[in-house]
This record gives C-alpha cells, sequence and structure tokens, in this order.
C-alpha cells in the first residue's frame, strides 16, 4: 500500500541507525519493518493463519474505499482469483490493442502544438483514460468524460494515505468530494449498463459482488490500477532518457517497429501498433528489462501484512524476532531492492541487463527484475502481467517521438 517518497527516506535512514528489523509509528499505527531475506521469505509464504493481508489493508478497504470488512473479506479471495483470470497473461494481446490505439491519438492530441510536454503529466494522460477505457470500457469513459474522471481520481490518489489514517474525513474536504464523484459515476453507469462485456462488469459478476459494494471495489481497482503505473511509468521513461543510459536506450529502440507513430494516422500505423503490442508483451525483450528495472528502484510502496499468532521471525546471524499477534509487519521494496544481499554489489545502479538474480529466485512467489514490486505469494499484484506491458506501451510510444 502507499507510503509516500518522503517515507521512503525515512525508512531508509531508520534501515542505516537501526538494521534489518526496526518498528516506527506512522500515521498512527505501529509497524515493523523487516529486511532480512529470512523474514522478507517468510512474510511472504507464511500461511494466513500466521501472517495475514486483510487485518492490514482493512484501513484501506474500510475507511478509503468504504467497503465493510464483514461483507467484503468473504468476497476477497474471489475477487482476487477473477481478477488474475481477467488479466492472465493470454488475455492481454486482444485488451491492449485498442489500448494502444487510445494511447497513440493521446500522444498526438499532447504534442499537437509541437511545443514540450511535462514528462510526468504527459504520462497521466497517456495511462489515464487508455487504463479505464481497458477496464471500464468505453462507454463509462464517454458518459463521465475523461478529463473530470482524471481530476477526481488524482485529488482522490493525493490524499490516499491521509484518508487511511484516523484523521477525520469531514476534515478531507477535497478527498471526500473527489471520492463521492468517482462513486457516483461508477453507480450512473452500474444503472445504464456500462459495463455489460467489460473487465469490470465480468469481475463483478464472477466474484458475485453485491450491487451495493460494486461502485466501491470498482474504485479500489481504479485506484489499484492507476496509483502505481504513473510513477513507473514516469520512471521508466526518465531512466532511458538519461545520457548515461544512452546504451540501454539504444537496445530499446532497436526492438520497436521502424514506424511509430511519425504523425501518422491510426488506419495507417494499426499493423505498427499491433507489432508494438506484442515487443511490449515480450517479457524477455529489452523493453520489458528496462521497465523491470525502473519498477525496482523507484517502488514508493509498502506491503503490509498483520501477525494473526505469536510468532517468531528469522533476523540475522540465526536470532529471532518475537512478534506478539496483532502487530502490522511491513517489507519496502524501496529499501530491500537496494539490499545487495538481495540484488548484489552494483543493487543501487540503474542496470536492464542485471543478471545474478540467484538470491530473489527462491523466495515465494516473487522473481525476476522487479523484485517484490508486485508484492508476493498468494497476494501478489493480480494486475501485474496487465502493468508491465502497458508501460511498455507508453514508454515506446513516448521514445518513438524521437
Ligand atoms: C507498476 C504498477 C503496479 C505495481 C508496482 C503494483 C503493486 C502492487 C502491490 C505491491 C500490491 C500488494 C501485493 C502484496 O501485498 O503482496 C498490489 C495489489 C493489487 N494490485 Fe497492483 N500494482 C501495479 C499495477 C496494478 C494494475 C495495473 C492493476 C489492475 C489492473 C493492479 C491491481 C491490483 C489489485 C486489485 C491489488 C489488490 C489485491 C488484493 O486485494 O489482494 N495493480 N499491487
Amino acid at each position: 500500500m502507499g507510503i509516500a517518497l518522503h517515507g521512503s527516506d525515512l525508512i531508509h535512514r531508520c534501515r542505516i541507525k537501526y538494521g534489518d528489523v526496526f518498528t516506527l509509528k506512522l500515521a498512527g499505527r505501529s509497524i515493523t519493518f523487516l529486511f532480512s531475506p529470512a523474514a522478507i521469505q517468510q512474510f511472504f509464504s507464511a500461511p494466513d493463519a500466521q501472517i495475514a493481508f486483510r487485518p492490514a489493508i482493512q484501513p484501506f478497504t474500510q475507511r478509503v474505499f468504504g467497503l465493510p470488512s464483514e461483507r467484503f473479506f468473504p468476497k476477497h479471495t474471489a475477487v482476487l482469483a477473477a481478477l488474475r483470470g481477467l488479466l492472465a497473461p493470454g488475455s492481454l494481446s486482444s485488451r491492449l490493442q485498442p489500448v494502444a490505439a487510445v494511447m497513440q491519438a493521446r500522444l498526438h492530441a499532447l504534442w499537437a502544438d509541437g511545443g514540450e510536454v511535462d514528462l510526468l503529466e504527459g504520462v497521466k494522460e497517456m495511462l489515464f483514460a487508455p487504463t479505464v477505457e481497458a477496464l471500464f470500457g468505453v462507454k463509462f469513459c464517454k458518459r463521465h468524460g475523461a478529463a473530470g474522471l482524471a481530476d477526481a481520481f488524482f485529488c482522490f490518489e493525493a490524499s490516499f494515505e491521509l484518508a487511511a489514517s484516523p484523521l477525520p474525513q469531514f476534515l478531507q474536504r477535497g478527498f471526500c468530494a473527489a471520492r463521492s464523484h468517482l462513486l457516483s459515476a461508477f453507480r450512473a453507469s452500474l444503472a445504464a449498463e456500462d459495463f455489460e462485456g467489460e473487465l469490470i462488469g465480468d469481475l463483478i459478476r464472477q466474484s458475485s459482488m453485491e450491487p451495493d459494494l460494486a461502485p466501491n471495489v470498482m474504485l479500489a481497482v481504479l485506484w489499484a490500477a492507476l496509483s502505481n503505473s504513473v510513477p513507473a511509468t514516469f520512471w521508466s521513461t526518465a531512466f532511458l532518457l538519461l545520457p548515461e543510459h544512452r546504451r540501454h536506450l539504444d537496445s530499446v529502440m532497436a526492438c520497436l517497429p521502424p514506424q511509430l507513430p511519425g504523425g501518422a494516422t491510426s488506419a495507417e500505423t494499426s499493423q505498427d501498433l499491433e507489432s508494438l503490442v506484442q515487443v511490449a508483451l515480450d517479457r524477455k525483450g529489452p523493453l520489458a528489462a528496462a521497465v523491470a528495472e525502473a519498477v525496482r528502484l523507484r517502488s514508493p510502496g509498502v506491503d503490509l501484512r498483520m501477525a494473526a499468532a505469536d510468532l517468531f521471525l528469522p533476523i540475522t546471524d540465526g536470532r529471532q524476532l518475537s512478534v506478539k499477534k496483532g502487530q502490522l509487519l511491513a517489507v519496502s521494496p524501496y529499501e530491500s531492492h537496494l539490499d545487495e544481499r538481495l540484488f548484489g554489489q552494483c543493487a543501487f545502479e540503474y542496470n536492464p541487463q542485471r543478471g545474478d538474480l540467484a538470491a530473489i529466485s527462491g523466495v515465494a512467489g516473487i522473481g525476476g527484475v522487479a523484485g517484490f514490486a508486485f508484492g508476493g505469494g498468494r497476494y501478489r499484484c493480480p494486475g501485474r502481467f496487465f502493468a508491465e506491458a502497458e508501460i511498455a506501451l507508453v514508454v515506446a510510444l513516448l521514445l518513438s517521438r524521437g
């Protein structure tokens, strides 16, 4: 879940001072951070009876998204399984084809006057509407307007962590207004059956979600789908554009279709877009490696769990940490991804071609260059493959501007 970049800074300072384990009080919650590879392994692989996911995320599901735990949690496994199935790698080619065309149109609009474009704003512009269309459908976007939805979403997103804290929400008027705007849009589109045949409609149906909770589940999916992808796309592009990374940029450019998009109409470039989607889906290619490496180095969130029983966690040198039932536990991908025990001597360097990942290859449910940026184990991110391909698409289109 989210913890702002200054939070990552604090974690880094504490790590230097206190080592592999320390406890912080953040937004009124006492959280024990774990860094030893053995503890991280246990964090992701222990059964729910020992280390649980749901009670740890309750402040977010309940306070931020308005999903009452006693009704939502019994359906959580079904939601997660359905989303994993709907975003399985085999389905992505057809989902991403229309997304690529919308992204391309946005790219043309962004540079219509030939001026300069702020990278972060450009990324938001190229990700928001295409993602919403891919998951919620064109009818939803058209009915409510992508620009209005984007304004509400980024306002909601900016207050996300504060909203999960005990601070009364009547003091957070911007957040409440943005949430209510988005929930009303979901309600109106549900009533108009805009989601029939769309991924989100299938998700609600397959998980047998009660109609009155559906808008709140949609809000949670919208947040999950965009909150991490925006910074990840920004950094994936920015790292490649730094002069010292020229050779990585060259290998990415060499794998892109030659005619992209060059001001041509979408009809003229549809074949190129099709090849571009294939490049974005190639998990072994240089573009995927560049995205994974940027995600590894810039994952500002923390993964949360709660001790569901009194337990011991391995720290270092064979020592064990005694943890009481109810204690919140966290791992920080941002900090751990700089750990030489996991990523070798030059862990802090941007190197999409880094080879030695032996240390993380045995850790439950995680693997590859992105480490545990997408979480791990049973509750790992269900949108990972979609996210990586979508980010790759935006990066490729932005780079193709020359
Ligand atoms: C760079 C982009 C992304 C990153 C870094 C990311 C990361 C994460 C992480 C760390 C978790 C928690 C996993 C855990 O605690 O083990 C998570 C959960 C989740 N992600 Fe992603 N995610 C990304 C993109 C997406 C996208 C595009 C979608 C949807 C299309 C998505 C949907 C979800 C959902 C629904 C959950 C909650 C799962 C649950 O309730 O168990 N994510 N993500």
